[in-house]
């Protein structure tokens, strides 16, 4: 198979679909890899470690498009990506179509088979292709949190940890999944006052059990999250439903309860946000202030810690791109119903049905399409 990596396009998105090692892997496996020239570099791999690894390196997108037979990228394809997919185009990324009507259409209208890294499953009941990032965003949360509280910044001037005599910052994470265990675990090391709320019982056992005494733990109705939002001085939102829209947890008359000045980090912006006032902003201008509420909402964080996210998305993903490559994606597929769970488009059909309730799009399930 041609397997083909395009340079990221997203603004400030610097990591890289496949690592050296990664085309290593897939050349010795029999394929071959093209690289767009300069593609790694933003995670700090040149052509050059690319060529020694037995790929090729092509000069434009438009090259790899064309020739490539599956499409191995990061973030979700943008607009002039999408017009250069084709039919039968095999294309593995990360998509997040729920949240983004523009998006599905232009992949439906392309014809290909799109996998997506955030809805394929493991035998946990996780999601392995979102967790490296997730790890990622999650401990990067609190950080970006602490720089957004800084007066200069717009908000409250208050220190993580506070000082002697002076109490923390008060920190609330709805969603104890991988971001918000991460969150909370950097959160807590800073030295803030760290409650994390989540609707599963059995999450919630789980994180009293491992880190009761880091954090404390309650459950996750309107009420308690109402009433902690009074007090917090950073909201960390890091819910997901898998493949759906995010539910808006804080509303925007919720807003003026709280303190002037807290911040909002709306990890879960790439469904669409769980908070009412939350829209994506970029790397370049990443917070916004809805009254007096500072709101940071970047979609791609981990594209700012390029080369730790990229390898560990590398690691992730390899297995599942090399049966992709070696048996074509309708065998490995129906070899691997947890690569099954990614299908999200095929040949003009949306094949997930969380993306098709919240889009009001007609969905084939995705065992059909396998017979397609
Ligand atoms: N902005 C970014 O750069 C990134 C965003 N993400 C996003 O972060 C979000 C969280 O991802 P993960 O932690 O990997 O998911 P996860 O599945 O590990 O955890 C989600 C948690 O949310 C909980 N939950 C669901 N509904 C809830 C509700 N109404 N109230 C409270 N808790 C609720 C679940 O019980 C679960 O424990 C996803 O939307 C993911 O796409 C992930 C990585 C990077
Ligand atoms: C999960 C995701 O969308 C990202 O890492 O950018
Ligand atoms: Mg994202």
């Amino acid at each position: 198979m041609i397997i083909g990596c395009p340079k990221e396009i997203k603004p400030q998105e610097f990591r890289v679909g496949m690592t050296p090692n990664a085309a290593r892997e897939a050349v010795a496996h029999g394929h071959t890899v093209l690289i767009e020239a300069g593609a790694g570099l933003g995670a700090g791999f040149d052509d050059a470690a690319y060529i020694d690894a037995g790929a090729q390196i092509e000069a434009t997108a438009k090259d790899i498009f064309a020739k490539a037979d599956m499409i191995v990228k990061v973030k979700e394809p943008q607009p002039g990506e999408r017009k250069m997919l084709r039919e039968g185009q095999l294309l593995f990324t990360y998509l997040h179509l729920a949240p983004d009507p523009e998006q599905t259409k232009d992949l439906l209208a392309s014809g290909c088979t799109a996998i997506a890294y955030e809805t394929v499953t493991d035998a946990n009941g996780g999601l392995p292709l979102l967790a490296p990032m997730s790890e990622v965003a999650g401990r990067l949360a609190p950080q970006v949190g602490a720089w957004t509280l800084q007066k200069a910044n717009g908000g409250r001037g208050v220190l993580m940890g506070g000082v002697p005599g002076v109490g923390p910052a008060r920190v609330m994470v709805i969603g104890g999944g991988v971001v918000g265990t991460h969150a909370a675990k950097i959160a807590a090391g800073m030295g803030a006052d760290v409650t994390v709320l989540d609707r599963s019982l059995p999450r919630m056992r789980y994180l009293d059990d491992v880190f009761g005494g880091q954090f404390k733990t309650q459950y996750a109705s309107t009420g308690n999250i109402a009433e902690l939002a009074i007090e917090a001085d950073m909201v960390i939102g890091a819910v997901l439903i898998p493949g759906a829209a995010a539910p808006k947890l804080i509303t925007r008359e919720q807003l003026s309860t709280m303190k002037p000045g807290a911040a909002l980090v709306d990890v879960a912006i790439d469904q669409g946000g769980c908070f009412e006032t939350s829209k994506a902003t970029t790397h370049a201008d990443p917070v916004y202030d809805v009254d007096g509420i500072m709101h940071y909402c970047v979609a791609n964080m981990p594209g700012a810690v390029a080369r730790t996210s990229t390898i560990a998305l590398g690691n992730a993903t390899m297995p599942f791109m090399l049966a992709l490559a070696d048996k074509g994606w309708k065998q490995a597929c129906e070899d691997d119903p947890h690569l099954l769970n990614g299908l999200n488009v095929h040949a003009g059909q949306l094949t997930y049905y969380a993306v098709g309730k919240a889009l009001g799009i007609d969905v084939l399930s995705p065992q059909l399409a396998l017979k397609s």
